[in-house]
């Protein structure tokens, strides 16, 4: 068994044109047999890394290793281990799901079982004679991840497939990616433009921001990173005894006052307490959004 992450890129860089920079230097990470969620806002360049992990874009600058290989050198190969479900999926809205697979199935080189097999994994076996235009968003949803699923993939590659569903299709996705993952062994990389929809299901999670990695660790390793960069700005009626008082957070004094680090409410209250405590008067008492927490307020906030 390998050691070396299943994708892996370095210095992953692309512009669309010469005077914009859309990825800068992506070092993406993913682990066998993880559930790697990469998350950004919209525009944040999520489907232009994926595209170019699919060999959808020419890739421009750095490289990409899948299952330890080259992409461009290896290029079939490597695609041929790889489901993807990364633009709205051509369906056949007169066909029904089995005849939707029957359509995709010579392709891929999958048997006819195959197709009974992907319909009961994402839970179609029972559609009948239903045609796909009268499938739920969700039921196309999972329809078109069972045409991915046919070829048998290591890998899976779900570009935002959350967009649009109601909580209960959100809530089957879930439970489906968790299936394939414990239950049939695939990596699965999934892109979303909120923590929320993804962070129950996910072992690993990356940031991208305006196309660069913010942060890529565990799920515990983001509730850490996520307060770095809040700080406090303080105006106080004696600002080097409010300095020395609160030492262990190792206060900067500029002109404007004091500027400590926190990382939660809890100690924007006791740094107050402690100030009156001592007799220091507190006239102002500021925390200040980070650039991380506006773009943890923008992967937190639904946006219609
Ligand atoms: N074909 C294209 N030509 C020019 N610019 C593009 C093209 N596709 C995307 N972009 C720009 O590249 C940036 C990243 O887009 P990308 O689609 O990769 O982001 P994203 O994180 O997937 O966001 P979304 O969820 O909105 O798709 C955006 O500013 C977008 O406008």
């Amino acid at each position: 068994m390998d050691q070396q992450p299943l994708i892996r890129t370095t210095g992953l860089s692309y512009r669309y044109s010469r005077d914009v920079q859309t990825l800068s230097g992506i070092n993406l990470h993913v682990e066998r047999g993880s559930i790697y969620g990469f998350l950004g806002p919209n525009g944040s360049g999520k489907t232009t890394t994926l595209s170019l992990l699919l060999g959808l874009l020419n890739n421009q600058a750095g490289d990409i290793e899948i299952f330890g290989q080259h992409l461009h050198r290896n290029r079939e190969a490597i695609l041929g281990r790889i489901g993807s479900l990364i633009e709205t999926p051509s369906l056949y809205g007169h066909l029904t799901a089995r005849e939707n697979l029957e359509v995709y199935r010579s392709t891929y080189g999958a048997s006819k079982a195959r197709i009974d097999e992907v319909l009961d994994i994402v839970g179609l076996g029972d559609t009948g004679r239903k045609v796909a235009k009268k499938f739920s968003l969700g039921m196309k949803q999972r329809l078109a991840i069972a045409l991915a699923l046919l070829p048998a993939p290591e890998l899976l590659i779900l570009d935002e497939p959350s967009n649009g569903l109601d909580p209960a299709g959100i809530i089957e996705l879930r439970a489906l990616v968790k299936k394939l993952n414990r239950e049939h062994g695939m990596t699965i990389l999934i892109s979303s433009h909120l923590l929320g929809e993804i962070e129950k299901m996910v072992s690993h999670v990356g940031i991208i921001y305006k196309g660069k990695m913010q942060f890529q660790g565990t799920l515990a390793g983001l509730h850490g990173f996520q307060r770095q960069g809040a700080r406090l700005h303080l105006r106080t009626s004696d600002n080097e005894a409010a300095r020395l008082l609160l030492g262990e957070y190792a206060p900067r004094v500029g002109a404007d006052g004091l500027h400590v680090a926190f990382e939660n409410n809890a100690q924007v209250a006791a740094i107050n307490r402690r100030l009156t405590g001592q007799g220091i008067d507190v006239f102002l008492l500021h925390p200040k959004e980070s650039d991380l927490e506006q773009l943890f307020i923008d992967l937190t906030t639904a946006h219609a």
